[in-house]
């Protein structure tokens, strides 16, 4: 049988309506302090706003200046969900192992897949300037 901490205990108690909404948004809040602690997804943080930036100046459609922020957006998910793998597996695997090494592997090629699909979207919207 567990015992569980009472900090454990209050983590776990279900919030309804409200409480539940703003429980959610804090959590969020928290993820997004600790991937700022990260260098790759500060250094994504500046490439988004080199590519705003370089598609404002040239005076690109809002609709391919909002599908960049998706994009951004969608790189800012796979970085939260890269470093929550790279967090599991240092616990489970702190060791040198094939699994180690295939799980973070795997979550730098999805990071890479969404850099490379921003990075060519941008240059898309702005050789095409549409
Ligand atoms: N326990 C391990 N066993 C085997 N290979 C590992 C292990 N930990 C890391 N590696 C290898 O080293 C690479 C870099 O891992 P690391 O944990 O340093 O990520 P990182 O460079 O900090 O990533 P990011 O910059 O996204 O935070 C991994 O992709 C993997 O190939």
């Amino acid at each position: 049988m567990s015992i569980e901490a009472p900090a454990d205990r209050r983590a776990h108690a279900k919030l309804r309506g409200i409480d539940h909404l703003l429980a959610s948004a804090r959590y969020s809040a928290a993820g997004l302090l600790r991937l700022l602690g990260e260098t790759a997804f500060r250094q994504e943080i500046m490439l988004g706003a080199a590519l705003l930036a370089l598609l404002l100046i040239a005076g690109v459609s809002p609709a391919m200046l909002l599908i960049q922020v998706v994009l951004l957006l969608i790189l800012a998910a796979a970085e939260a969900l890269n470093t929550a793998i790279e967090l599991i597996v240092d616990r489970v695997s702190p060791e040198i192992s094939t699994f180690a090494k295939q799980a973070k592997d795997l979550g730098s090629f999805a990071v890479f897949c969404l850099l490379a699909g921003n990075l060519g979207f941008a240059v898309a919207a702005l050789l095409l300037r549409i």
